[in-house]
């Protein structure tokens, strides 16, 4: 799985810290990255161990983690809706933390993980301190149908932006996301409010989602050197 910045070390301790709050016979939102990654593979000793779960991936990468790590897996459509079981918590991590609010999608998955994590009773946060930070700054992926990035590029421009398109590192083109969609990668500088930048490219149309994730951690857990520090925003 892609790994950013940060120490590893801290990353494990968050991941594994978020992991320890997952009780028996939860269903377990699996977010994507490598901070998510460590609290996956501690699900899968507890799993080992005998604690019964079941996950809901949110992306192609953390399914198969899970798989790897003998998590039974559920979509997302058995466990919501009328009469379903519900997601009682999901983790994941972010590339940014400014109190409850995140940037997320640096793997792209933000589309899927932001319905995963919104649809938990629970949503826990995994980062280290590097994530942190007093007001999100970071350009904000954005997931745009194909034919849209002309006009979303426009839309973010108008709104004080700069839309750059994401390239993969190992194919000639661009990134296409697990949904068959591209990426934007958008530039604002200080976010001040992002819960009106939210509500203007949620408002654009071609935009399928994007990695502003307003209010919705309940707990956020931060790897140090030395321990684990969780904040409920
Ligand atoms: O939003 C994400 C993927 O879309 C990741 O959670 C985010 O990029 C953080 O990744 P990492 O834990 O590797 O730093």
């Amino acid at each position: 799985m892609k790994t950013s910045g940060g120490s590893d070390a801290m990353k494990r301790r968050a991941g594994e810290s978020a992991a320890e709050t997952v009780e028996d016979g939860d269903v377990v939102g699996l977010g994507t990255g490598s901070t998510a990654a460590h609290a996956i593979r501690a699900l899968g000793e507890r799993v080992d161990a005998g604690v019964e779960i079941r996950g809901v991936a949110t992306s192609f990468a953390s399914r198969e983690l899970a798989i790897e790590e003998r998590i039974p897996l559920v979509d997302l459509d058995e466990v919501t809706g009328p009469d379903a079981a519900g997601i009682d918590v999901a983790i994941d991590g972010a590339d940014q933390v400014a109190g409850g609010d995140l940037i997320k999608g640096g793997g792209g998955a933000h589309a899927r993980e932001k319905l995963v994590d919104s649809a938990a009773d629970r949503f826990v946060v995994v980062a280290d301190p590097s994530k942190e930070t007093g007001v999100l700054d970071r350009p904000v992926p954005v997931e745009v149908l194909a034919s849209a990035r002309g006009v979303v590029a426009d839309a973010v421009r108008a709104a004080g932006g700069e839309a750059t398109l994401r390239r993969a590192e190992r194919k000639d083109g661009p990134v296409v996301t697990d949904n068959g969609n591209l990426l934007l990668d958008c530039a604002f500088g200080p976010i001040p409010e992002p819960a009106a930048l939210a509500t203007t490219l949620a408002g654009t149309p071609g935009v399928l989602e994007h990695g502003l994730f307003v209010g919705l951690a309940d707990e956020v857990h931060v790897g140090t050197a030395d321990g684990v520090r969780v904040l409920e925003p």
